[in-house]
């Protein structure tokens, strides 16, 4: 019988999680996480699904990615899942910039390689994570598919007059700056999944994906196609983020630059990881924001209010973009569990037909499920998002067989 397993590595800046899946029914055989990579005391947590185990967690110092991927490697042997399985079908790589050049899912080689290096100045936090990922894999499996699947390849269908910047032709065309998008894999899993709740073809409805992880992103899905989303040539525009400022006025690096006395380094530094919630109120974990919130913490507060306030901008926007309107979708770390989040970003938009049942929104459950009032025009869902089955799924649909 030919293999049928898929392993699939997302690797962040400073974590690496992993599924190992079976394609023959999607199941999950096992899956964690390695958190604080590089960090004086880094975590691994194993939970080997398929065998009915013990989650197994432990603390240690792992230096870099590649010690980590050899870490995931021996927790799955452990469990006689390991990658030297000769039922490994594949290995899928979520990469999270592809530029213009990948639309689809891609086996990787080494010009596939070269293109997400040459991609590094505009994902200077993620592609380096993901080659190394890459390229820990390929040395422990040389003999097996590696594919790439990019969290930019939903957003390439998006027009010209989303995808363009306001800025001089030439000089964008020569520095391909144009706004990309990422968590692609996310938005068209959950959009995907949005028609499915309400019973539709993801062809038939209009959906506003709102992804609120760490990095968090809005799209605008029209009829199961991107026509616009918040991230643009990095993941640094849009909302407000755990650690990142999202929009503001580009003067700001150059009057940072001049008035501030800060290198570019320093303004990339301070933009991308001491900015967003963190740089507002000292925490980046919407929990702990909440909680300093019931406090009566005014900084918290503050926080939430602006990251409140960029959400409900970017629905409203997104609105309009689509004309109607069929579903919003909230999914990510925040979106999935933050009731009062996704409460706050709809509240006063009964005009647009948008409102959230407050006992429905209270209900905590890990399946997709509306929260709007029975009534209402537009559904109001929570969707829990699943990247690694959908890079399961394309890896094996582009190798398996
Ligand atoms: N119960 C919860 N309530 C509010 N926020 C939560 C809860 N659980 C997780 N989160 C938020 O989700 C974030 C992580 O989301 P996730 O989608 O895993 O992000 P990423 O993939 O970017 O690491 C955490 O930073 C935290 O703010
Ligand atoms: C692209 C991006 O922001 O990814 P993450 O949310 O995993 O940091
Ligand atoms: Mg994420």
């Amino acid at each position: 019988m030919s293999p049928t397993r898929v392993l699939v590595l997302n690797s962040g800046s400073s974590s690496v999680k992993y599924q190992l899946l079976d394609m023959r029914d999607g199941s999950r055989l096992a899956m964690g996480l390695v958190e604080r990579i590089g960090e004086e005391t880094s975590r691994i947590r194993h939970t080997p699904l398929g065998t009915g185990g013990e989650t197994r967690e432990w603390s240690g110092s792992i230096a870099d990615h590649e010690a980590a991927l050899k870490a995931v490697s021996e927790e799955l042997s452990k469990d006689g899942l390991g990658l030297d399985s000769p039922e490994l079908a594949a290995i899928g790589h979520r990469v999270v910039h592809g530029g213009k050049s990948f639309t689809e899912p891609t086996v990787i080689d080494e010009a596939v390689l070269a293109e997400i290096e040459r991609l590094i100045p505009v994902a200077p936090l993620h592609n380096p994570a993901n080659l190394t990922g890459i390229r820990t894999a390929q040395a422990l499996r040389p003999d097996l598919p590696q594919v790439a699947v990019f969290d930019t390849a939903f957003h390439t269908t998006m027009p010209e007059s989303a995808a363009r910047y306001a800025i001089d032709v030439k000089t964008a065309d020569e520095h391909r700056i144009r706004r990309y998008g990422f968590h692609g894999t996310s938005h068209a899993y959950v959009s995907r999944a949005t028609a499915e709740l309400l019973g539709k073809a993801p062809e038939e409805v209009n959906v506003i994906v709102l992804h609120l992880g760490n990095g968090a992103s809005a799209s605008a899905v029209r009829g199961g196609k991107c026509v616009d989303t918040s991230m643009g040539l990095t993941p640094l525009e849009g909302l407000v983020m755990g650690t990142r400022s999202g929009d503001m006025d580009p003067a700001v690096i150059f009057h940072l630059m001049r008035v501030g006395g800060m290198s570019t380094d320093e303004i990339d530094t301070l933009l991308n990881k001491k900015s967003g919630l963190i740089g507002l109120c000292g925490d980046n974990d919407m929990r702990e924001i909440r909680r300093r919130v019931e406090e009566g913490d005014e900084e918290a507060q503050l926080a939430f209010d602006i990251y409140i306030h960029r959400l409900k901008k970017y629905i409203g926007a997104y609105y309009a973009v689509l004309g109607r309107v069929d579903a919003v979708a909230f999914t990510a770390g925040v979106g999935e569990n933050a009731g009062p989040v996704r409460e706050a970003a709809l509240a006063g938009l009964q005009e647009l037909g948008l409102a959230v049942d407050s006992e429905l929104n209270a209900v905590r459950s890990d399946q997709p499920r509306l929260i709007s009032p029975a009534q209402a025009r537009v559904a109001v869902a929570v969707v829990p998002t699943d990247e690694e089955l959908e890079i399961a799924t394309q890896t094996y649909a582009l190798v398996g067989q």
